[in-house]
C-alpha cells in the first residue's frame, strides 16, 4: 500500500510592523513538497532548493513531526514517510519556512490519511508546534489574517485588501533564527509603547480593509519588536528609511527578520535597488524580490 500527494505551500510574512504576533499576509512564494506514506519501514526524505543542506532528515524535521501527529491523532498504520521538497521559501529570513514546512505536512498527512481535520483544525496542530499562529495561518488560508490565540486555541479573521499593493522583499545573505530574535525582546514594555502599537495595529487593519494605502506610513509603526531587534541586522533603520526615501508606502521588518519588506502601489524596482545599496553600505549583501498576497494558501496540486 502506497500513496501519494503534491502540495504548494506559500511564505509568509508575519508582525507587519504593529501587529507581532497576529498579523500575517501570504506570499507568492512556495515550497512544493511530494509526501508518500507506506508500509516499507522508514523515513526517506529528499530536499532540493533553499536550505537543502541544513534541514534534518530525522524525527526533528518539523514536516515529520507534523505528519507523525496526523498519524498519531487518525491512528494510521503507515510506517513509512517518503518526502520530496523543492523549497523556494529561504531559512530563518522571516519568511515563514517553519510555517510552510509544519502546514505543508499537515496538509499533505490529512489527505492521504482521510481527510478528518478541518482547516481549523490543522489551524489549531500548526500553531502547537509553531507556538504562535501569525505565519501558519496565512500560510493555510492564503490572503492577509489576522490571529488571536485565546485560552491556547486560535481564532482567525481572513480578508483581501480592496486596493493593489505589492511587497519588496530585500534578503540579506545572512540568516536569523525566530528563536534568536526572540531572546532579545523584553519581558515587559512601558504602557506608552503599547498604546502606540495598539493604536497602530488596528489602523493597519482598517487601512488594509478599506483600502486606505496612504495611511499605511503611520500604520506600519512598531515599538513592540523592532527596536529591539535592529542591532540583530545591520543597517536596519538605514534600510526600512531608504525604501520610505524610494516612494515605498511603508517599510518593516518580515516576520523574525532579517528580511526587511517594504509595501509599495509602484516604483518596486527603485525602492529593491534602495534598499540593496543601504545594506551594501553597512557590509551586507542582499538581492530583492517583488511579490504579491496569495490567495489560495496551502493546496494539494
Ligand atoms: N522545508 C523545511 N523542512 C524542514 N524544516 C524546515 C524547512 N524550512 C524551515 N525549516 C525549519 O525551520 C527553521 C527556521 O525557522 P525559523 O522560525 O527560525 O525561521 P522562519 O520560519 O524562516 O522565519 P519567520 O518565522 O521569522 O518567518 C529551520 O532552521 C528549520 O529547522
Ligand atoms: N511573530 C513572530 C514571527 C516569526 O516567527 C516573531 O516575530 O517572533
Amino acid at each position: 500500500m502506497a500513496n501519494t500527494v503534491k502540495i504548494r505551500v506559500p511564505g509568509t510574512t508575519a508582525n507587519c510592523g504593529p501587529g507581532f504576533d497576529a498579523v500575517g499576509i501570504a506570499c507568492t512564494l512556495y515550497n512544493d513538497l511530494e509526501l508518500t506514506l507506506s508500509d516499507e519501514d522508514g523515513i526517506s526524505l529528499a530536499i532540493t532548493g533553499e536550505g537543502a543542506e541544513f534541514i534534518p532528515a530525522d524525527d526533528s524535521n518539523v514536516v515529520i513531526k507534523a505528519i507523525k501527529m496526523i498519524l498519531n491523532k487518525t491512528g494510521h498504520t503507515a510506517k513509512g514517510i517518503k518526502l520530496t521538497m523543492v523549497n523556494k521559501i529561504p531559512l530563518a529570513r522571516g519568511l515563514g519556512s517553519s510555517a510552510a514546512a509544519i502546514v505543508g505536512g499537515l496538509v499533505g498527512a490529512n489527505e492521504l490519511t482521510g481527510r478528518h481535520f478541518s482547516q481549523e483544525d490543522i489551524l489549531a496542530m500548526a500553531t502547537t508546534i509553531e507556538g504562535h499562529p501569525d505565519n501558519v495561518a496565512p500560510a493555510i488560508f492564503g490572503g492577509i489574517t489576522v490571529s488571536i490565540m485565546d485560552s491556547g486555541i486560535a481564532n482567525y479573521l481572513r480578508f483581501l485588501p480592496p486596493a493593489d499593493f505589492s511587497m519588496v522583499v530585500v534578503i540579506p545573505e545572512f540568516n536569523l533564527s525566530t528563536k534568536a530574535a526572540r531572546k532579545v525582546l523584553p519581558e515587559t514594555v512601558p504602557f506608552t509603547d503599547a498604546v502606540f502599537n495598539v493604536s497602530r495595529a488596528a489602523l493597519l487593519i482598517g487601512a488594509l480593509c478599506t483600502g486606505e494605502l496612504k495611511l499605511l506610513s503611520h500604520a506600519l509603526q512598531d515599538r513592540l519588536h523592532q527596536p529591539y531587534r535592529e542591532k540583530l541586522i545591520p543597517g536596519m533603520a538605514q534600510v526600512l528609511s531608504a525604501a520610505r526615501q524610494a516612494g515605498a508606502l511603508g517599510a518593516v521588518l518580515s516576520g523574525a527578520g532579517p528580511c526587511l519588506l517594504a509595501f509599495t502601489d509602484g516604483n518596486a524596482d527603485k525602492i529593491g535597488k534602495a534598499m540593496v545599496k543601504a545594506f551594501r553600505i553597512h557590509k551586507v549583501k542582499a538581492s530583492y524580490q517583488l511579490l504579491q498576497i496569495d490567495q489560495q494558501g496551502a493546496v494539494i496540486i
